[in-house]
C-alpha cells in the first residue's frame, strides 16, 4: 500500500499531543515485571514494540516473537535468563541480522543457557533455566555496539544475588539511553555508581510506586523538521518536558540552528520560526548520543539545501534497516544524496549534498522502517510526495499520519 501525502504551502500551525516514549515505557514494563509489584505506568506508549513487551512479559508461550522490536528482543534476552523453563525468542528476518552475540556472551558469563538457533551470534535463541545465575558479578562489556545490551544487564542487576560490576569497553555509544536506565532505576529506587567506565549496582529491590511516561522527544523530531522546513511556524507540541530523561530532547538545542525555537510550559513545547528566518549553509552534529534523530536531520539538511556534517552514525546500519543506505537510496530521488568522506581520523563522517527538486511525485520506499517513513513526511510541506508501506509508523508512532491531519496534511491511502 502506498500512501500519498501533501500539505497546502504557508505557516505551520495548530497542536498535537504526542504519544509516550518507547524506549521509557519498555524500561517501565522491564522494572514492573521485575519489581513483581503491579504498580500503574500512566501514558504507556501506544508503540506497537511496548504493546509486544507488555504481551510477552505476561505470556505462558514457550515462543515469544518479538518482531522487529530491538528493545523488546533485547531486554527479553536478559529478562528470560533468569526465568525459570526453556523459552524460544524470535524475531522478524530483520531482527535475525541484528547482532545479540555481545550480550549472550555476558549473561553466559552470568551463568544463562543460551543457543542461537541459527546463526550464531543471532536470533532467533533458545533459553534455558538458568544455573545458578548472577553468581559471578563482574562482567565486561563492550559498549560500541548498542546500549541496549548494557540497560538489559542493568535493569537485571540489583536483582543479582552479588549485584553487578559492569566494565564498559571502548567507545560508549547511545550514551543517554543508559543514563535513561539508571535514571528509571534511581526512581524506583535503586541506586549506582558510575564512575569512568565502570557501573556498579549492589544488590537491592525495586520499589513499586506509580510512573508517568514523558512524551516521546524523538517523534518530536519529524515536527521541528516541518518547522525548519515550512515558510513559518507556530507549532504546539504537547506533553514534552525540558528536564527530560531522554537524550533527544537535544533537538531544542540542535533545532535553533535551523531557525525553529523552543518555549517551554506546563503543557509542553511551543516551536516558533519567524518568516524570513535564515537556514544555515552548513550544519554540523554528532550523532553518537542521538542515533535516532539523524535521519530526521539528513532529509531536513536535504529540504532546506544546508550541507550537513554527520558523525556517529556507525550504528544507523543495524537498526531496522541499514539507514545510511536507505537514506542514500531515498535522498536521490529528490536531487540529494548522504555521501561518506573521505576518512582523515578516527572518526567517519558523513555529509548530506544537494537541495530537494521535485519532478513528479516521488514514491519513497521505507524498508520496513518507521523513522524512514516518518523523516521523509516533512518533504510533503514542499511538494506531494507518496510512501510506501505507511502502517511502519506502529512500530513507535501508531497515530502519526492521523496527527498529521490535525495540521493541514492532506493523508490519502
Ligand atoms: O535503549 C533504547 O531504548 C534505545 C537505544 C538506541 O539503540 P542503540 O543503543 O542500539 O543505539 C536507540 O537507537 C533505540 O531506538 C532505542
Ligand atoms: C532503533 C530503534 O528501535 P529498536 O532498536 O528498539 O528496534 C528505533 O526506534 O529507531
Amino acid at each position: 500500500m502506498t500512501l500519498t501525502l501533501s500539505r497546502p504551502e504557508g505557516t505551520l500551525t495548530g497542536e498535537i499531543t504526542l504519544a509516550g516514549s518507547k524506549s521509557i515505557s519498555n524500561r517501565a514494563l522491564m522494572i514492573r515485571a521485575l519489581s513483581g509489584a503491579d504498580f500503574p505506568i500512566h501514558k504507556l506508549a501506544n508503540a506497537r514494540d511496548t504493546v509486544l513487551l507488555e504481551a510477552l512479559l505476561q505470556t505462558t508461550d514457550h515462543t515469544l516473537d518479538a518482531g522487529a522490536a530491538g528493545t523488546t528482543f533485547r531486554f527479553l534476552t536478559a529478562y528470560l535468563s533468569m526465568q525459570p523453563g526453556e523459552q524460544v525468542l524470535t524475531g522478524t528476518e530483520r531482527m535475525k541480522q541484528r547482532p545479540i552475540g555481545v550480550l549472550v556472551d555476558a549473561l553466559r558469563k552470568l551463568g544463562a543457557k543460551i543457543d542461537y538457533l541459527e546463526q550464531q551470534g543471532y536470533p532467533p535463541l533458545r533459553i534455558g533455566a538458568p544455573d545458578g545465575f548472577g553468581k559471578a558479578n563482574t562482567l565486561s562489556i563492550a559498549a560500541n555496539t548498542s546500549s541496549q545490551y548494557i540497560s538489559a544487564l542493568l535493569m537485571l542487576a540489583p536483582t543479582l544475588p552479588e549485584g553487578l560490576r559492569l566494565q564498559l569497553e571502548g567507545e560508549i555509544v547511545s550514551r543517554p539511553y543508559i543514563e535513561m536506565t539508571l535514571s528509571l532505576m534511581s526512581y524506583f529506587g535503586v541506586s549506582h555508581q558510575w564512575e569512568e567506565q565502570t557501573i556498579i549496582v549492589p544488590p537491592q529491590s525495586y520499589v513499586g510506586k506509580p510512573f508517568t511516561v514523558e512524551a516521546d522527544w524523538s517523534a518530536a523530531s519529524y515536527y521541528y523538521a516541518m518547522a525548519a522546513i515550512a515558510p513559518e511556524t507556530d507549532l504546539r507540541l504537547n506533553g514534552l518536558f525540558r528536564e527530560s530523561v531522554q537524550g533527544d530532547a537535544v533537538l531544542s538545542e540542535m533545532m535553533t540552528e535551523f531557525g525553529v525555537e523552543t518555549h517551554f510550559d506546563e503543557a509542553g513545547v511551543r516551536l516558533k520560526k519567524r518568516a524570513g528566518a535564515e537556514v544555515p549553509d552548513e550544519f554540523t552534529w554528532d550523532f553518537l548520543k542521538c542515533p535516532d534523530l539523524a535521519q530526521t536531520l539528513a532529509v531536513c539538511c536535504a529540504a532546506v539545501g544546508t550541507s550537513g556534517t554527520f558523525c556517529g552514525l556507525e550504528t544507523l546500519r543495524i537498526k531496522e534497516t541499514d539507514r545510511i543506505l536507505a537514506l542514500q537510496q531515498e535522498l536521490q530521488k529528490v536531487n540529494a544524496n548522504l555521501i561518506e568522506l573521505p576518512p582523515t581520523g578516527e572518526r567517519t563522517y558523513f555529509q548530506t549534498q544537494g537541495k530537494t527538486l521535485f519532478g513528479s511525485t516521488p514514491t519513497f520506499a521505507t524498508y520496513e522502517d518507521h523513522r524512514m517513513a516518518m523523516a521523509f513526511a516533512p518533504l510533503a510541506m514542499q511538494h506531494p510526495i507518496e510512501i510506501e508501506e505507511p502502517e511502519v509508523v506502529v512500530k513507535s508512532y501508531p497515530d502519526f499520519w492521523k496527527d498529521l491531519q490535525k495540521i493541514g496534511f492532506e493523508v490519502v491511502r
